[in-house]
């Protein structure tokens, strides 16, 4: 396998597009001199380009080489996450984004002073910041390891190079810059996928031979109902576990939140988070379309089961390299999609770390600072996190990895927004408790999978049954079944340990709520007259619409959601002057302008 001019040359187009990019708003509109314009992109976005951002920092390479591997090994089960993509974007649209969006805030975080206390933000942040570090460390491998494999280039090399391509465009162009590059990259990567795609079909013989090899393959799953929820995939630890993993990843994720408010409107912002539905629909069936294309073009070959034994990574780039080969340029585009998928991820890493070092850890400590030191700062901040890049590049991790982070990280940041937003009784004190109770839990569960080596354990159908297809499909369904019933049912905490990691988000998150919940009521539970106005959203009031209103008023749980509070908050830490200088750079606070325009299109 070699890699040719042109496929060179494909790659440094990307490379090259994306500082474009970049070059462009750091010359461009305030030339990013101010944190408005460097962390929030003036609040000035609409709903397309951000949403195509949106589903492009969650999207990385471990997405377009994982899924096709599991859907190899272990059928399209995996396909129904998709069920899962209706409430985790709908409870963001409608609840989530509601309550950031009218707080005017910068970083999720700053909701959790408002609502509880100093301390249970800082806590919130260096969560959110561990979280990131780890992720970035699992996204960038895989292109490099890619790279490695087609050109010989140094793997560390590409994971350096990877870093300072990022910093360039997301140091110049700020949060435009990776928005825009995301929309680009977004394209690249759909592309890449879907060469891979028809390449692979047509190399099968057709559309009708590869349905033909996966339904004989018994690759085409139902769906499957069993409430055991250490099975990996069935419909519950999908469609339900991944409703929590999706919403802390599209609900309180701080990049997430970021782009929601860069948006120019609350209702921009709610349109993006409805138009990820169909472009995540796109990006999962692409990737599990290419494991069966994958399975078909193996299927009844000598090297079947050497590629089921390949590790998930090194599956789809030998298929991608074996079957590109011989057509210049294609394996420059898969490249370039796997390097655009994780390039994506990154940029949205370093802005969102830079916003929230600045705002959550360095702001509130030094109330003297200029607008222009915290630009500068931002900047600064940015080029440091490519060293915590490569820090947390150790492990060969995997898409479970990926996974295992949302929820063992992400699930008790969801719990912990969950907790204040809807149970106005929750106090700081309850915040902390629950935020420790859940990280414990889910690096109990998380770490016990790791040790023992269980979580989500062996899927139903192995790949060794295909060989058996070619002679006869009644032999394969024995195959599988008496692989099934030999697997040891695990006991105790074993069977703890082996919860499916699609379930993690949904373990932790709960057991921040009812602990936090606990905690706060054995401390005092608050009143809800003393909770910061629009910090809460009226879930329970809601729920509880049968129950008449002065008995709900007793219960706590009728305060409608808030409107916009002034801007000038309490977070707001400039000194008088520079709170001027800062409203003559970007127009922005304290006009009554931005405010009426924006009740107007609630
Ligand atoms: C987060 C989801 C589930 C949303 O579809 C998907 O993008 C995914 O499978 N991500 C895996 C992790 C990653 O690509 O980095
Ligand atoms: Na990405």
């Amino acid at each position: 396998m070699h890699f040719t001019t042109i496929d060179y040359v494909i790659f440094a187009l990307l490379l090259v597009a994306s500082m474009g990019i970049g070059l462009y708003y750091a010359l461009s509109g305030g030339r990013q001199r101010t944190t408005q314009e460097f962390l929030l992109a003036d609040r000035s976005m609409s709903c397309l380009p951000v949403s195509l951002s949106l589903i492009a920092t969650f999207q990385s390479a471990v997405a377009i080489v994982g899924v096709p591997a599991e859907i190899y090994t272990h059928g399209t089960q995996y396909w129904f996450i998709g069920c899962a993509y209706i409430l985790g974007l709908l409870i963001p649209a409608h609840v989530f984004i509601p309550v950031f969006y009218r707080l005017h805030l910068t970083s999720a975080y700053q909701y959790l002073e408002l609502r509880f206390s100093k301390p249970v933000r800082i806590c919130g942040t260096l969560t959110f910041i561990f979280q990131t570090v780890i992720y970035m460390g699992v996204c960038v491998y895989t292109p490099a390891l890619a790279l490695n494999a087609v050109t010989g280039f140094d793997l560390w090399g590409a994971v350096l190079a990877t870093g300072l391509v990022c910093t360039l465009y997301t140091t110049l162009g700020g949060l435009k810059a990776v928005i825009w590059t995301d929309v680009f990259q977004t394209i690249v990567m759909f592309a890449g996928q879907l060469a891979v795609i028809v390449v692979g079909v047509q190399q099968t013989g057709g559309l009708a031979e590869v349905w033909r090899k996966v339904w004989e393959g018994n690759r085409i799953s139902g769906i499957d109902l069993n409430p055991d929820p250490t099975e990996r995939y069935t419909f519950w630890t999908l469609g339900v576990g991944g409703v929590f993993l999706m919403l802390s990843l599209y609900g309180v994720n701080q990049a997430q939140v970021q782009r929601y408010l860069s948006s120019k409107t609350e209702r921009e912002a709610i349109m993006s988070c409805y138009m990820v539905f169909p472009s995540l629909q796109v990006a999962l069936a692409l990737s599990c379309v290419m494991g069966l294309v994958m399975f078909a073009r193996y299927c009844g070959e000598d090297r079947f089961h050497k590629i089921g034994n390949l590790s998930k990574n090194e599956m789809v780039l030998y298929f991608v390299m074996d079957m590109l080969q011989d057509i210049p340029g294609l394996s420059g585009l898969f490249i370039a999609c796997l390097f655009s998928a994780a390039l994506s991820t990154i940029s949205s890493a370093f802005n969102s770390l830079a916003t929230v070092t600045l705002e959550d850890l360095i702001k509130p400590h030094c109330s003297s600072m200029t607008e222009a030191r915290a630009t500068l700062l931002s900047k600064g901040l940015v080029k440091i996190q490519i060293l915590c890049l490569i820090m947390t590049f150790l492990y060969l991790f995997q898409f479970k990895a990926a996974f295992k982070i949302f929820g063992m990280v992400g699930g008790p940041l969801l719990g912990i927004f969950c907790l204040g937003m809807f149970f106005p009784w929750a106090n700081s004190t309850g915040a902390l408790v629950g935020l420790g109770s859940g990280l414990v839990m889910a690096f109990w569960v998380g770490i016990g999978s790791i040790v023992t080596r269980t979580s989500g354990g062996p899927a139903a159908v192995s790949h060794f049954n295909c060989t058996a297809v070619q002679l006869s499909g009644n032999i394969t369904t024995a195959v599988g079944t008496a692989l099934n019933s030999t697997a040891v049912q695990p006991m105790g905490l074993q069977r703890f340990y082996s919860l499916s990691f699609m379930w993690y988000s949904a373990l932790s998150s709960f057991t921040v709520v009812i602990t936090g919940l606990i905690g706060s009521f054995l401390t005092g539970p608050m009143k809800e007259e003393d909770v910061t106005p629009g910090t809460l959203y009226p879930l329970l009031g809601n729920m509880l619409f049968f129950v008449p209103d002065n008995l709900k008023q007793n219960l706590c749980c009728s305060t409608p959601l808030g409107h916009r509070v002034s801007q000038q908050s309490t977070w707001d830490v400039c000194t008088e002057e520079e709170e001027e200088e800062e409203e003559r750079q970007n127009f922005l606070p304290t006009s009554p302008t931005p405010v009426v325009e924006h009740e107007t299109t609630v």
